[in-house]
């Protein structure tokens, strides 16, 4: 399929026949290559004639024929998590369709689906990519990691601003974005995450641009679950420097594409692996720079620092050749913890809650490093 297609150019996904032979705008590609096809059915309106009831249950049984294509082919590499492909569905009958959500994160990928239709019918993509063609130029993400590696000693801190999260709660109650960015900027994090989700992390994109706006330098990590290219053009415009991609969530087409719009618009792109699979597919993938090894799962919510460890003992010869550089992620709290994920060869850190937590979460840095983070 890969063959007869070509390299996977700003084009159709090759899941479906019917996106190949399409020739929609790549971004309802992106979300759901054969559901682009044809119109969406909106199971609520106007229903007043038998003919209009009919022609809904046909578009009904088309969008649920596309969301098997999709899934079946996310299934053959490993992916879990189902799309719903119904975006101007509600909930509701999206789960008369597809049952309940298996998992935290497939039932923040179905919102995902949804609020994404939604910002699109807001920002349609076409003033969006014109908006991120006007914004000022990217910081340098992966260079400001590897010069703070190279200077402390210690990994490099992308210190993340999270309001909350769905295993933790409400982290932090008196909760100023601005505050805390500076902080940590203050205090030598080399980059900042800003969670960008409403629903299940209470961050927002608003969150991000005013840290942008408050002129803060370091560069600044869209932490959004993407699944459409409308959501990294927005995190350009708005002044993201990088964005993440889960590999748990997108497919190895969908990687490739997004990254092509990353490297098109000097986005770095994080890509976050969690198990054995998903590192062996990012792995075979050219033009990654960055790989996030996630400790917690987002499907169970576990977190195992070992899993750096194992992944890397494996792996970390493929990816020092290629010069890309590790992200731990998730459960990291004192300097232990620091050097045990060090010492399996991560380059940085990824750290919210036991920062956020702290009534000065820029002084928390120096706790969690036993050291003061020079600049
Ligand atoms: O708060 P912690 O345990 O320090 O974790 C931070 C970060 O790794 C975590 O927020 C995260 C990692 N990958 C994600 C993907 C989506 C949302 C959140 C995340």
């Amino acid at each position: 399929m890969e063959a007869l297609l070509g390299s996977p150019k700003l084009r159709a996904s090759p899941l479906s026949p019917a996106a190949a032979r399409s020739p929609l705008p790549s971004r309802v590609r992106a979300i759901a290559p054969a559901a682009a096809s044809r119109p969406r059915p909106l199971r609520s309106g106007p229903k007043s004639t038998v003919q209009a009831l009919a022609r809904d249950e046909m578009l009904n049984a088309a969008a649920l024929e596309d969301a098997k294509a999709v899934n079946d082919a996310a299934a053959s590499q490993g992916i879990r998590i189902r799309r719903h492909c119904r975006p101007t569905a509600s909930m509701k009958e999206v789960e008369e369709e597809m049952g309940a959500p298996r998992n935290i994160l497939e039932k923040i990928i179905w919102d995902k689906e949804i609020e994404v239709a939604q910002g699109l019918a807001r920002n349609p993509l076409k003033e969006v990519i014109e908006s991120a063609g006007k914004a000022p130029p990217t910081r340098d993400f992966y260079g400001a990691l590897a010069a703070a590696y190279k200077r402390n000693g210690v990994p490099a801190l992308i210190a993340e601003v999270k309001k909350a999260s769905p295993s933790r709660g409400v982290l932090r109650e008196n909760f100023d974005p601005v505050e805390i960015a500076r902080a940590y900027e203050k205090h030598g994090a080399a980059c900042l995450s800003i969670l960008t989700d409403e629903k299940y992390f209470q961050g927002s994109f608003e969150n991000l641009q005013k840290v942008r706006k408050a002129e803060v330098k370091c560069p600044l990590l869209c932490k959004e679950f993407v699944i459409d290219e409308w959501q990294i053009y927005y995190a350009r415009s708005i002044g993201a420097d990088a964005v993440l991609l889960i590999a748990a969530v997108l497919t190895d087409h969908d990687l490739k594409y997004f990254l092509q719009i990353c490297n098109k618009l000097g986005l770095t792109a994080l890509v976050e692996v969690h198990d054995e699979r998903e590192m062996e597919r990012v792995l075979k993938i050219d033009g990654v720079q960055l790989i996030g090894i996630n400790n917690r799962s987002l499907e169970t919510f576990i977190v195992d620092t070992s899993n750096t460890k194992t992944l890397l003992e494996k792996h970390g010869d493929a990816i020092r050749e290629k010069g890309i550089l590790v992200v731990g992620e998730s459960g990291l709290f004192n300097p232990d913890d620091v050097a045990y994920v060090q010492n399996a060869g991560v380059s940085a850190v990824l750290v919210g809650e036991s920062l956020v937590k702290q009534e000065d979460p820029g002084r928390a840095i120096a706790g969690l490093f036993g050291k003061e983070l020079l600049h």
